[in-house]
């Protein structure tokens, strides 16, 4: 079940490369923590990788790194075999949880910003909005300001706002976490579309096993902290996929293999903190 893809293919460069990534906060002081431990993984163009382990095993401390919003500690990050030392949107753009729309700024302006803050003129970003919110099946409601749009429809315009850079690469931080069930699962059977129409390499943090089997070419499953890549599983069913996919043998024994693997890493962690503190006291 388990493969790892070369980390590059003859003499291509992959689109972003994790190498030896070691992550701790609050180096030298008494507060230190190891949150990534010796990550090495690599994504390729137009790939569509999910993280999941269990909380606070550092799968957002990872992709921030693969973003540039953290420093590694020891390794690198590479983005087309360049080292990525500071966040460029137009390669790697994120979404998060929170929207983090602007209220005060229509649909259509909040879908610009990115652009307008990556030094675009208003004449494009406003253009690029236009064509992102058609995309995202928000064509009627440039002209509406957030507080109008339902929680799914807010993170479809922050979504819109990511894919204006026209980046080669989406970082997703548990994208639909604030969303309930049923509209998480209608975002996602047509998010899955579209972002496989825009042809982008996405990388998603989700807690929901299938969410993480739903989207994903490979699944990636992270360790207890300090993380750790445990186990790399290819979804080989091809995207987009239509909701009957949950219902098939192979969703099913993935899931149930996730769960098992996810269990594992649970208990490490609480054994793990049961011992820290015993040694406190
Ligand atoms: N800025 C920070 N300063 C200090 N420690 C941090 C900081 N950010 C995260 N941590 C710690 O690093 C560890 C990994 O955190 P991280 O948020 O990456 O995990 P996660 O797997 O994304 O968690 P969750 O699934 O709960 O969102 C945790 O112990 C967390 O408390």
């Amino acid at each position: 079940m388990t493969d790892r893809p070369p980390a590059s293919k003859g003499t291509t460069v992959s689109l972003l490369t994790v190498d030896n990534l070691t992550v701790k906060y609050g180096v030298d002081t008494k507060d230190e923590l190891l949150a990534c431990h010796e990550i090495d993984l690599t994504i390729e163009g137009g790939e569509f990788v999910t993280i999941i382990g269990p909380s606070g095993c550092g799968k957002s401390t990872l992709l921030h790194t693969m973003g540039g919003l953290i420093s590694p500690t020891d390794g690198a990050v590479r983005f087309d075999g360049v080292p990525v030392t500071k966040p460029n949107p137009r390669n790697a753009a994120f979404v998060f949880q929170d929207y983090s729309l602007f209220p005060w700024k229509s649909v259509e302006e909040n879908a610009g910003m990115g652009l307008r803050f990556a030094g675009a003129s208003k004449a494009e970003a406003m253009s690029q909005a236009k064509t992102q919110l058609e995309f995202v099946g928000l064509k009627d409601f440039g002209e509406r300001y957030p507080r109008a749009l339902s929680g799914g429809m807010q993170q479809r315009v922050a979504i819109a706002r990511a894919l204006a850079l026209e980046p080669k690469l989406l970082l997703m931080d548990e994208p639909f976490g604030a969303l309930d069930e049923q509209t998480r699962r209608n975002l996602g059977t047509d998010l899955s579309r579209i972002l496989g129409e825009a042809g982008q390499a996405v990388v998603m943090i989700t807690h929901s096993l299938d969410e993480a089997i739903f989207w994903a070419d490979r699944i990636v499953v992270m360790s207890a902290r300090p993380g750790r890549i445990a186990e790399e599983i290819t979804v080989e069913t091809p995207r987009p996929r239509q909701l009957e996919f949950m219902t098939t043998k192979r969703f099913q024994d993935l899931r149930v293999h996730l769960f098992e693997q996810l269990e594992v890493h649970q208990r490490d962690a609480a054994e793990r903190d049961a011992s820290s503190s015993a040694a406190v006291v």
